[in-house]
């Protein structure tokens, strides 16, 4: 039996389709990432998985019982899930600590480990209206923990929020999961919070999940061009030029088109099993440089953590035959 299941669901808004006939489960302690483009119903998703959208067809059981839809309760939600919007709201001129002390079910070891896993401690004797956004977050967090959920569904939490809360928020989160032991399903459309936080990631699409897989299968081997373009740049070389590449190890003409992410490929020193170009831009970003190159018959994007040639060199570039792969 899953822990959470989601079966063929399907669901109409406006008469059109939002979800059609989607399932997927998740296991105990697993954490789960959901992407797509805006509008492919990720949030209609979480929601009826949480019982706080109504389906129009399928099934949600959580620990075997099944999920109702917010039509059919007075009060929506099911216990056990915890469910954070996107659009949270925090109830005005309460003190945080008033606020997580309703419904609060932890004993008060266990309250002031919760605080501290949301880093909020320093925030408790604050009134709501003397709080960032970043903090107003952690303590919808918190005030959904205090009621000791197992599973915690987060519609896009990161959203909004400025590097320095991001990544606060991101280390609760991942706390949530490891030290309180919460299974999480969490939406994002930034691929560095889905790859490096996330054990599957389901990616959707027209109200259907098209790929479901690990963080590496998902980026390394997507099942298409949409698929690939949600999880970060990349080259896809279309079937009449694939040719150009074959010198290169592990490159087939197989009648595809050959995919490779910019960090595929490696700038080398070597003459054998490489091809020559010319560079046409450097980009610098940080941590890694992306080096534009010009190729016989095309262009391509690579990334390398040090460049020390320029715009017009002609430089060579090998290939790291394990993450080849065709669309
Ligand atoms: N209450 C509603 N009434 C009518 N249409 C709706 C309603 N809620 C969602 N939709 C439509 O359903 C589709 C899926 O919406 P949903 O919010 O689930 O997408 P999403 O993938 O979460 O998008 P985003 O990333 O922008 O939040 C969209 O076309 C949206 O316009």
């Amino acid at each position: 039996m899953s822990f959470l299941s989601v079966s063929n669901i399907s669901k109409q808004q406006l008469g059109a389709p939002v979800l059609k006939n989607v399932s997927f489960t998740v296991d105990k302690f697993q954490k789960v990432a959901i992407a797509g483009e805006t509008g492919s119903g990720k949030s209609t998703l979480l929601k009826i998985a949480g019982g706080y959208g109504q389906a129009d067809e399928g099934l949600v059981t959580f620990e075997g019982k099944r999920v109702k839809g917010v039509l059919e309760v007075l009060l929506p939600g099911h216990p056990g899930i915890a469910y954070l919007s996107q659009h949270f709201e925090l109830r005005n001129n309460y003190r945080v600590e008033e606020i997580l002390s309703y419904n609060n079910k932890l004993t008060e070891a266990s309250s002031i480990e919760l605080f501290e896993v949301c880093r909020i401690t320093h925030l408790l004797k604050r009134k709501t209206d003397q709080l960032s956004g970043g903090e107003k977050q952690r303590i919808a967090l918190a005030r959904l923990l205090v009621t000791s959920p197992q599973v915690l569904l987060l519609d896009e939490p990161y959203s909004n929020l400025d590097l320095i809360h991001k990544n606060i928020l991101k280390d609760v989160i991942r706390d949530v999961s490891e030290k309180l032991a919460i299974t999480c399903v969490l939406i994002s459309h930034d691929p560095q919070d889905i790859l490096s936080w996330a054990d599957e990631v389901l990616i959707m699409r027209n109200g259907e999940i098209v790929q479901q897989g690990s963080p590496e299968q998902v980026y390394r081997q997507p099942v298409s061009e949409y698929a690939a373009s949600l999880l970060g740049p990349f080259n896809l070389i279309s079937p009449d030029k694939v040719k150009s590449f074959t010198a290169l190890p592990g490159i087939k003409d197989n009648g595809s088109s050959l995919f490779l992410r910019p960090e595929s490929f490696l700038i080398t020193a070597g003459d054998n099993d490489t091809l020559k170009g010319k560079v046409e831009n450097i980009t610098f970003y940080g941590s890694f440089y992306e080096v534009t190159v010009k190729l016989q018959q095309v262009t391509v994007t690579v990334r390398t953590a040090n460049c020390q040639a320029k715009k017009g060199d002609t430089i060579r570039i090998a290939v790291n035959p394990d993450h080849v792969w065709y669309l």
